[in-house]
């Protein structure tokens, strides 16, 4: 060994203890902490928001903003489990995206609660089974996730947070030849988001869509060999299922992103960067649309999104999804929401939160 080498690992040897002691000091003050929440919620999504964007703000590299905030999130997770072990339902089996999106923003789970559908997922919350949810509500090229919107209409739950994350399709199977393939699996969505790809290099290959992307590379991977069966999944799902990636990154759009709410039993307090999302119905009048809207331009503030849904009670009626910045208890979005009420038939607030760290 080289002497600069070994100087360098001494080096690391003596950092890496100043860390551990660093790290366990650090744990000794988040079990403190857990004891002062006297009962109360254990995580709270807007302290940790507020510490990725301190972190994030003064990171001077060389390690990315993407490696600071998964090793805090890591450390984060790990205090957060003296305190108490949480157990996440998401939309399984492992190897979904649902379970990517929950393992990045609980900074990998202590207690992962794999779920059949969105709605058990609910359920799990609902009932107390589980302490939080995670569901994907929209994809950046496939749009809303009709399923978890219909539910948050009837629940009791708040949206405790928001999950951003870019999601890369694969082509799996066990052949090894991308012509041999005759047909491919995958969730309907997921089949769209890479809709393109498909008509130019599998033209004649049938889609089957099936419930989720991780039954899709279950499938390939029992197919006997000769037949050409494929999935399109993650990379994740292709170490779980021992499947070849015959073509990575076949998603048409290279940004393709899906965005997960977090759904809680209880409210969030402001984080200083927060979003409000609201499902309301407007009057039977014409101009009620607009006029609905109107508080919000008043007070200033900016709507990030607006979704119209069937509302499912009269036919032609519907309801809209609508996210602004702010948390409902700022001033501004607060008496905002005052106003709308007046001129909406329903207002629901699903809940304030803080905006996605990266
Ligand atoms: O500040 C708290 O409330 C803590 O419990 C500490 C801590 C952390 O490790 O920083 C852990 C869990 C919470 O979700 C938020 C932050």
């Amino acid at each position: 060994m080289s002497d600069q080498l070994k100087q360098c690992r001494d080096q690391i040897d003596a950092i890496d203890l100043q860390l551990l002691e660093l790290v366990n000091a650090r744990a000794r003050l988040a079990r403190e902490i857990g004891t002062l929440k006297n009962g109360g919620p254990i995580y709270r999504p807007e302290r940790e928001a507020q510490v990725l964007r301190r972190l994030l703000d003064a990171n001077q590299g060389p390690l990315s903003a993407e490696a600071v905030t998964a090793i805090f999130r890591g450390v984060m997770s790990n205090c957060r489990a003296l305190e108490k072990e949480l157990t996440v339902a998401f939309l399984g089996p492992v190897g979904t995206f649902s379970e990517e999106a929950a393992n990045k923003q609980f900074g990998g789970l202590t207690s992962p609660m794999e779920c059949v559908s969105i709605d058990e997922v609910f359920r799990m919350v609902e009932s107390g089974a589980a302490d939080y949810g995670v569901v994907p509500v929209e994809n950046s090229t496939e749009g809303a996730v009709g399923r978890t919107l219909d539910l948050l209409m009837a629940t009791s739950l708040h949206i405790c947070g928001e999950i951003e994350l870019p999601v890369h399709h694969n082509l799996l199977s066990t052949a090894a030849d991308l012509n041999d393939i005759k047909v491919v699996y995958s969730h309907a969505q997921s089949l769209g988001q890479c809709h393109e790809w498909l008509n130019r290099y599998l033209p004649h290959a049938e889609r089957q869509a099936v419930v989720s992307n991780a039954e899709a590379a279950s499938l390939a991977k029992q197919a006997p060999d000769g037949q050409g069966v494929a999935a399109i999944a993650s990379k994740r799902a292709a170490e779980l299922f021992d499947l070849q990636v015959l073509a990575a990154s076949i998603e048409d759009d290279p940004r393709n992103t899906t965005r997960f709410l977090i759904l809680a039993n209880h409210d969030v307090a402001p984080s200083g960067q927060d979003k409000t999302s609201l499902v309301i119905a407007a009057k039977n009048v014409p101009g009620a649309v607009v006029s609905l809207l109107a508080p919000l331009a008043e007070y200033q503030v900016s709507m990030t999104k607006f979704e119209s849904r069937p509302s499912k009670i009269g036919m032609w009626e519907y309801v809209f999804f609508v996210d602004v910045e702010g948390h409902h208890l700022d001033a501004s979005v607060s008496q905002a929401l005052e106003e709308l009420k007046k001129r909406a038939s329903m207002l629901k607030v699903l809940g304030s939160y803080p905006v996605a760290v990266i």
